[in-house]
């Protein structure tokens, strides 16, 4: 059995914070304001396949009310939200990741990020997918306000 699961999220961009995108620091002049890390990107990977479970979203497992959260390391949920997803019975298929950002260039960093996805989800690189679009300088992601991410996976049952 096959079950289908996307998400989308976005973080603003502020100086004075770390950008961290995919599990990947990222040297730049702003990083992403958020509860925890702001991963963006590893946030999305993580509703996507919850919703794919049928168990919500990042904010019903972690509360943004909770210190426990405070400034927490974003792959540490990704794994906790595997975790689930393996006690379902379910491994990936695959995964598709789009980051809408229109600085920085990302391109330098979508194989590491790649990596790092495909690590948290034990899976073979080939399986994980990571592009990153402008939004040709209009709206908030095109003014860099914000960086903003959308992800689909298939995830199948285990034999
Ligand atoms: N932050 C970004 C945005 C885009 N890229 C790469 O540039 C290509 C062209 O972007 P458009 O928005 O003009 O389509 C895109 O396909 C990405 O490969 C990037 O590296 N970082
Ligand atoms: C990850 C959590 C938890 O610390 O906080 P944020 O880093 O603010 O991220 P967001 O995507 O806004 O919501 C989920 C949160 O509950």
């Amino acid at each position: 059995m096959f079950r289908i699961g996307q998400g989308f999220d976005v973080h603003q961009l502020t100086e004075g914070r770390p950008l961290i995108i995919g599990g990947i620091e990222i040297p730049y002049e702003k990083g992403l304001l958020g509860h925890s890390d702001a991963d963006v990107l590893l946030h999305t990977v993580a509703d996507a396949c919850l919703g794919a479970i049928g168990e919500g979203d990042i904010g019903k497992h972690f509360p943004d009310t909770d210190p426990a959260y405070k400034d927490a390391d974003s792959a540490k949920l990704l794994e906790h939200v595997w975790k689930l997803v393996k006690e379902k019975g379910y491994e990936l298929v695959n995964a598709d990741c789009t980051i809408i950002a229109q600085k920085p260039k990302m391109a330098p960093y979508i194989e590491p990020m790649r990596e790092r996805i495909a690590q948290l989800l034990e899976t073979d690189n080939e399986n994980i997918n990571v592009k990153a679009t402008t939004t040709e300088k209009l709206g908030f992601t095109g003014r860099g306000e914000g960086i903003a991410s959308q992800v689909a996976v298939l995830l199948q049952k285990r034999k």
